[in-house]
């Protein structure tokens, strides 16, 4: 089926990675006229004050920072549950997740173990109680350096489960070696999917 609005998103991570590249140069000023043209044309396109809305009532999450196919920010990762209940994705980041000269920002390998604890802990929710479960805690070891360009796995499995605290811990590994670990408290909210309005759950 054809899916337009990833094919534009995919799109604009391509204008976003050449744009890391070239050099600063007045020529550029026709480029910053034609995107704010093509901007002109999105915004034509919707009408919806609070576009948060949508993510609520998408059967799988398709607009988050990680694996949001329709998120020009996000690579975007697919993560896969194995039936031990560990999720795993491979990842090659490129040049819009820069901290130090070649390597990974740290806050970048934050954003990616959070979301993959929080997809184990989703995808293993028996006894749990039917909040949504977010983030309370994150706790990261930096061990080594995460290069650019060379294929990172993100990995997490549930730990524990206790009322409605869950835990998780998981890694970034390039090259079989650990180079960020982390651990995760997550924890069921009050609020229910039930309670909010044509919410489909999701986390
Ligand atoms: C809230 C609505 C959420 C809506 C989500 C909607 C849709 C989702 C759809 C799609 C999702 C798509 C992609 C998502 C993929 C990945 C997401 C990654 C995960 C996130 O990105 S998620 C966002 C960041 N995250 C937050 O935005 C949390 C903000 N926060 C709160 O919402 C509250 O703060 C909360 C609920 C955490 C607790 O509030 P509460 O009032 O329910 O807690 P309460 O007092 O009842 O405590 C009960 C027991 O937990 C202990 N406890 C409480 N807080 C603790 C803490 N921080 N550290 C250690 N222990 C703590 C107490 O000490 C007590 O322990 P004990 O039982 O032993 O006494």
């Amino acid at each position: 089926m054809p899916a337009p609005l990833e094919d534009v998103a995919d799109a604009l991570r391509r204008m976003m990675d050449l744009l890391l590249r070239v050099d600063d140069d007045p020529a550029l000023g026709h480029i910053t006229s034609e995107l704010h043209a093509v901007s002109d044309l999105l915004e034509a396109e919707f009408d919806d004050e609070r576009p948060f809305d949508k993510m609520l009532h998408s059967d799988a999450p398709r607009h988050d920072p990680v694996s949001g196919v329709e998120n020009a920010i996000a690579p975007p990762i697919v993560v896969e549950v194995d039936s031990d209940g560990t999720a795993h994705a491979e990842v090659d980041f490129g040049l819009p997740y820069q901290g130090p000269k070649g390597l990974l920002h740290g806050g970048i390998s934050a954003l990616f173990l959070d979301h993959v604890l929080s997809l184990a802990n989703s995808n293993n929710r028996s006894g749990v109680d039917n909040g949504f479960l977010v983030t309370a805690q994150l706790s990261l070891r930096y061990h080594k350096p995460v290069p650019l360009f060379e294929r990172a796995t993100v990995s997490a499995r549930q730990t524990s489960i206790d009322g409605r605290k869950v835990r998780a811990a998981g890694e970034i590994s390039v090259g079989g070696e650990v180079a960020v670990s982390a651990e995760g408290l997550f924890i069921a909210t009050r609020i229910r999917p039930a309670d909010v309005p044509g919410d489909k759950g999701g986390a």
